[in-house]
């Protein structure tokens, strides 16, 4: 914009006027690129037919949120500034086809948080209620893609994801990372030296037991399918003067219309969640990527070693090593190995075939970019 760096004038009524033109402006420019995306969509149709065309492009999205953040000269931070952009690429992608998203529900969950932190808010929802529901409805086309907790900081991995790759051929497309404030909540009318029991998800009574010990030793511990359940329930339970707790976050606070008791009770403040974005497209390059694979290893002496070796000494750097009981054999693992690089960079591409002749089956769960936002 030719006018943008002009001098910024100081009385009231003339700064409201810059602000109502600069606005415009905008307003105009954001009209202008989202008439970009609607081209896009008729060249993508045109060149790729009907059934075959994929309107998202998760890569693509990673590069354009990772420029707004290097350009950015303030005073908005980097990541004001993508959130920004954030919402107005959902916007123009959902003028493109408007994408459903299945999740970890119900509403106000922190899987909810997490889509509309990775997709924006222009999204159809669908809050599934279990992991393995999520898959399905992916798997089934019902939902074009999901998103699913994967690991959380306090208490390790979610096993039900992992599990669910097992059978699955969903691949990843993205990952998004939330910090995670928990919240001790009953139902206004209830008095919470009343309380009899408190109600969470197991991943979320794990990340408080310290605080609970402390302040609830001898209140039962409830587990239940999700924290918004919880949440639901201990608004449920008041409305009939029962004096149930839930600890839940702020999303569900409000849409259960709870009452804090106490505020932020996670017993790591740095507590942060992991969630997978699962579709049914292999991503390709962004610049800056990162790759599962799930590893059925052979049951023998130094198999572990054999397949770790191979990062080693190719240089790849690996991130994350989980294990799980292969449910194919008695004492047979399947290893979850994240490393950065994208499966389709030489380096990655050598050590995915020094494994593959090292494993049983190698599958690549897919290779997405870094986190942004
Ligand atoms: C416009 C495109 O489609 C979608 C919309 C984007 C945007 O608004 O910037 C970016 C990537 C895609 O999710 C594209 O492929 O470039």
């Amino acid at each position: 914009m030719s006018n943008s760096k002009q001098a910024v004038p100081d009385t009231l009524p003339l700064l409201r006027d810059r602000i109502d033109s600069i606005d415009s402006q905008i307003q105009s420019l954001i009209n202008e690129r989202a008439r970009c995306a609607q081209k896009v969509a008729e060249v993508k149709l045109a060149e790729q037919g009907d059934e075959a065309v994929v309107f998202y492009r998760p890569e693509r999205e990673a590069q354009v949120l990772r420029r707004v953040m290097e350009r950015n000269e303030g005073p908005l931070g980097n990541e004001e500034m993508a959130k920004v952009f954030r919402q107005i690429m959902s916007s123009c992608l959902a003028l493109e086809k408007p994408m459903r998203i299945a999740f970890l529900g119900p509403e106000g969950t922190f899987t909810q948080q997490a889509a509309l932190k990775h997709f924006g808010k222009s999204i159809i929802s669908a809050p599934m209620a279990a992991i393995d529901e999520v898959f399905r409805e992916v798997e089934s086309g019902a939902a074009n893609y999901g998103v699913v907790p994967v690991e959380n900081s306090t208490e390790g991995v979610v096993n039900h994801t992992l599990d669910s790759f097992r059978d699955s051929r969903l691949k990843i497309c993205g990952e998004v990372e939330e910090r995670i404030h928990h919240h001790l909540l009953v139902s206004p009318n209830i008095n919470a030296d009343d309380v009899t029991h408190i109600y969470s998800h197991q991943q979320s009574l794990a990340q408080c037991r310290a605080w609970l010990d402390r302040y609830w030793p001898h209140v039962e511990r409830v587990a239940v399918s999700s924290n918004a359940e919880a949440a639901r329930l201990a608004a449920d339970a008041g409305r009939s003067g029962k004096a149930i707790a839930a600890i839940a976050g702020e999303v569900a606070c409000e849409l259960y219309g709870l009452t804090k008791v106490s505020a932020n009770i996670e017993d790591r403040p740095d507590n942060t969640t992991r969630f997978l974005i699962v579709g049914h497209e292999y991503v390709p390059q962004s610049g800056k990527d990162k790759t599962s694979l799930l590893i059925s290893a052979k049951n023998e002496p130094g198999a572990l070693y054999h397949l770790l070796e191979a990062f080693e000494r190719h240089g790849v750097d690996m991130t994350r090593l989980e294990t799980r009981p292969s449910l194919m054999s008695r004492w047979g693992y399947i290893f979850y190995i994240d490393f950065v690089g994208h499966y389709q960079d030489e380096a990655c591409q050598v050590v995915i075939e020094a494994l593959r002749s090292r494993a049983s089956e190698v599958k690549v769960l897919g290779s997405y970019p870094v986190a942004v936002l």
